[in-house]
């Protein structure tokens, strides 16, 4: 239970949740009107929280399952979430496709699985270059600045991405709690589009079967909760550090120890390009008591990761850290044993998750940012393969989706070419998996999951 911090509740300063400002942040804005942003920060800071400490304790207990693993983690959601994209089709759309994966790894692999949004907070973007190919200051995402409009950075786009990520919370917890989530709305969750497609048609009769297998168990009187809602959990990555601050509390947890909590999300993420060990990112994320997930890229060490999780995990607790390998799939197979074996060998059990999306960016003739779906697929393969060889667990999948039918991605059952890329193409940022694409890699992870415990189980 979260209790309002008494007099024995140590303070901010206690807790060291400033120490980030004085230490190197990589890609914060150059915001220029400090002032601005200083009035932002305390209106945030006197504002309701958008999560509660206990939601994120529970998202932990369940990571924790991951880590062990009994469960897997699928996140997915947008590369980049706009304001003019946040509307109720829009989070309707991934929370189906989100669904749909879900229970195909649930029903294909009898695995549980642990449901995170890239939502409700995926506002910020860090950039490789501070201008963008016209020679304008690059996008930074909706919270800083507009991708078709004023690229000066605008601390009033905080404020509105908190009221963004607040309605498309309000939503999200409608749509888990009843209704849409129920599990006898499968056929529901596929779209016309979907339908018409050839994975769409083998989610169908996967549908059809989980379909007669509910009607079954209601018909002899099961009627759990699991079949009538999800827990859909929210995360983004802290990259804006005046944000997440701005919406940090000091909370006691049901044991009754004072801690505090990153309440702009259940569970955030420090990316590739903010890992630096003394940055203001890696400390902020070192004090606060949410899970966390830490980008490891072609370049880390087997060192650096085993004292990242020494650093992040330092009480060995399950399902505190994620560690989001994105190497690419040439890659992957080569630099990930020696750094799984390595976080292994200090003990710490930490979830492993694989993100094949942003080592496998490509761009086309045209110069179009893309991602072919076979590199993907081999990506995640290749994490399997380590984690078999290892005796390890691959514990989950961390991908850029969305629930249109969007054209960003090549390749997959619909076999999309760089030609095909014009038709459709929707992102602020990365280019995202369509739903087909989606559906057809929850497929491949399903089968792979039974494969490799059978495996287990035979040897
Ligand atoms: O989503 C991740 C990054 O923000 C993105 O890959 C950076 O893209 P860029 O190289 O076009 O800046
Ligand atoms: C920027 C991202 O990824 P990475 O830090 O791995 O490049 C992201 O996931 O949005």
């Amino acid at each position: 239970m979260t209790t309002v911090p008494d007099s024995a509740t140590p303070t901010a300063a206690e807790l060291g949740l400033d120490a980030w400002r004085e230490l190197p942040a990589a890609q914060q804005p150059n915001w220029p009107d400090r002032d601005a942003l200083r009035a932002v920060a305390e209106s945030l800071a006197g504002a309701p929280p958008l999560v509660v400490a206990s939601e994120v304790d529970q998202l932990r207990e369940r990571l924790g399952a991951v880590a062990r693993g009994e469960a897997f983690l699928l996140q997915g959601g947008d590369c980049a979430e706009t304001f003019t994209t946040s509307s109720q089709a829009d989070i309707a759309g991934k929370v189906r496709v989100l669904l749909q994966m879900a229970v195909v790894l649930t029903y294909g692999a009898s695995v549980p699985v642990v449901k995170l949004g890239r939502i409700a907070g995926q506002y910020a973007k860090p950039r490789s270059s501070d201008l963008d190919a016209s020679g304008l200051p690059s996008y930074r995402g909706d919270m800083v600045n507009d991708l078709h409009g004023e690229r000066t950075p605008d601390p009033q786009r905080i404020l509105r991405a908190y009221s963004t990520a607040a309605s498309t919370l309000n939503l999200l917890r409608a749509y888990a709690g009843g209704g849409l989530a129920a599990l006898d709305r499968v056929h529901a969750w596929n779209t016309a589009f979907a339908r018409s497609t050839e994975t769409g048609y083998r989610y169908e009769k996967l549908a059809a079967e989980i379909d007669r297998a509910v009607r079954f168990m209601r018909a002899c009187g099961v009627h759990d909760a699991a079949l009538e809602g999800v827990e859909l959990y929210a995360g983004h990555e802290a990259l804006i550090l005046d944000y997440e601050r701005a919406l940090t509390r000091i909370e006691t947890d049901a044991a009754g120890r004072a801690a505090a909590y990153d309440l702009s999300g259940h569970f955030v993420w420090v990316g590739e390009r903010t890992r630096q060990m003394d940055g203001a990112h890696l400390d902020f994320v070192s004090r606060i008591a949410n899970p966390i997930g830490v980008k490891l890229g072609p370049t880390t060490t087997p060192e650096f990761a085993a004292e990242l999780v020494e650093r992040l995990d330092p009480h060995n607790t399950p399902g505190r850290l994620t560690l989001i390998s994105r190497m690419s799939n040439s890659k992957v197979r080569d630099l990930l044993p020696a750094i799984v074996e390595k976080v292994s060998s200090t003990g710490h059990l930490v979830v492993w998750q694989c993100d094949p999306m942003h080592g496998n960016t490509e761009e086309t003739a045209d110069g179009v940012k893309t991602r072919h779906l076979d590199r993907i697929i081999d990506e995640v393969d290749g994490f399997f393969d380590v984690h078999a060889a290892l005796g390890t667990h691959p514990g989950g999948l961390h991908v850029e989706l969305t629930g249109d039918d969007v054209t960003e991605c090549i390749g997959g059952t619909a076999e999309l070419t760089a030609a095909d890329l014009s038709r459709r193409y929707e992102t602020a940022c990365d280019p995202r998996l369509n739903i087909e694409q989606s559906l057809e890699l929850a497929f491949r992870v399903a089968e792979r999951l039974v494969a490799d415990r059978r495996r287990r189980e035979n040897s």
